[in-house]
């Protein structure tokens, strides 16, 4: 921390949210009805939305199954949560961190009587998703209004909608792509073809068309690392955006990573996998990217096929948030406050919770 940096008033609550993932065999089919009875990821009336959640559940339950099964049956999510809340409550002296995850425990609604039971001075709602999205900060934040207003928590509050391209995060995810780029050098020789593939969690079309600015934070937040690892490198390797994780039918983003993949095969490119929306790793980077998209990879004879890691409690991840968060919380109560700590609030079009929750709220 430098001088310059604020410090955080005393007894200050910091919120992380996450999705949250099964905490055992038992919980995985519960755990994926109430992802998809979520009206935020499944729009459709509520008596449809019931019956429909169930079928896509169950829809790919197998999958999910095994691929739990492949990380010891559970969701490392929770145990990772932990350990970034643990690294950014000693580098924020007198706060405490606490996690409230959207369809597994600890839920929203538990987490905010306990913050109510500690008593703060101020509060932090800290999203862990980089990229705002309706389907993730927007379902969390609006969870968590009701959690908090049902607790009878009050106490002044200020969110983040977002900080895809905060220059701080944007260097510390630049660093292990960098590392995980220069193996692949080393490993198929200088002149070799890479490409870096940053793949974000996909969305259905419908709702970035519906406003959803996911899409164009994902994009700007991959601008953002493109810009460190150049200044780093003194080049700007190959790169693109795709999209993975399909879960339901309609038409999602893209390209898929297994489409990208499947250009790098024809373009006879090697390529350097990069999760850009989660910063844990968990099923979707562990079983996904580790197994699923490598062995397409293999399959087309790809020349390499690399992954960086997840930030997980990478220090400079850690510092980068804790800058976050006492910038955020220095601009005072508010409804938001992000990119670069400008202030927003309920009048600022540009915020996009300020938007969302006004269509909630409607
Ligand atoms: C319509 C379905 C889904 C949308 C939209 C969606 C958006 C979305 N999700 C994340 C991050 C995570 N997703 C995780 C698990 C998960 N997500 C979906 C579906 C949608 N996600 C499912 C069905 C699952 C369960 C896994 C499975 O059954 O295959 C997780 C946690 C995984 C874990 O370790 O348990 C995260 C994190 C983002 C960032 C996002 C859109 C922006
Ligand atoms: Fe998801
Ligand atoms: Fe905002």
């Amino acid at each position: 921390m430098n001088d310059s940096e604020p410090v955080l008033p005393v007894r200050t609550a910091i919120v992380l949210f996450n999705l949250g993932g099964p905490d055992g065999p038992d919980s995985i089919k519960p755990f994926r009805v109430n992802l998809f009875s979520d009206p935020a990821i499944i729009r459709a009336p509520v008596f449809v939305r019931f019956w429909l959640a169930r079928l896509i559940a169950r829809s790919a339950q197998k999958k999910a199954e095994e691929g739990y099964a492949l990380m010891g049956g559970k969701s490392p999510l929770l145990d990772l949560t932990r350990q970034q809340a643990d690294a950014l409550e000693s580098a924020l002296p007198g706060a405490k961190c606490f996690i409230a995850m959207r369809y597994w425990h600890p839920f929203a609604r538990d987490v905010a009587r306990e913050v109510k039971a500690w008593n703060p001075e101020r509060i932090l709602l800290l999203p862990l998703y980089p990229q705002f999205s309706t389907t993730t900060t927007g379902s969390s934040l609006a969870d968590w209004h009701d959690s908090a207003a049902r607790a009878g928590l009050v106490a002044p509050t200020t969110t983040l909608c977002c900080w895809y391209d905060d220059p701080a995060f944007a260097a510390a995810t630049a660093e292990p792509v960098i590392r995980t780029y220069e193996t692949a050098r080393a490993e198929l020789g200088a002149g070799a073809k890479i490409r870096l593939l940053f793949s974000a969690h996909g969305l259905p079309e419908s709702i970035v068309k519906a406003g959803d600015p996911y899409q164009e934070e994902v994009e700007a937040c991959t601008e953002a690392v493109m810009a460190a690892i150049e200044r780093r490198l003194g080049h700007r390797p190959d790169h693109q955006v795709c999209y993975q994780s399909r879960a339901t039918p309609q038409k999602w983003l893209e390209p898929s990573t297994e489409q990208a993949i499947e250009q790098a095969a024809r373009d006879n490119t090697a390529v350097v996998v990069i999760p850009i929306a989660f910063v844990s790793e968990h099923i979707e980077t562990l079983v996904e990217l580790d197994v699923e998209y490598r062995e397409v990879a293999d399959h087309l004879k790809l020349p390499g096929y690399y992954r960086a890691p997840a930030q997980n409690d990478d220090p400079a991840f850690i510092a980068a948030l804790a800058g976050i968060a006492r910038r955020a919380v220095a601009h005072g109560p508010g409804l938001c406050s992000h990119r670069g700590g400008r202030a927003c609030d309920a009048r600022n079009r540009d915020c996009p919770w300020a938007r969302y929750r006004a269509v909630v709220a409607a």
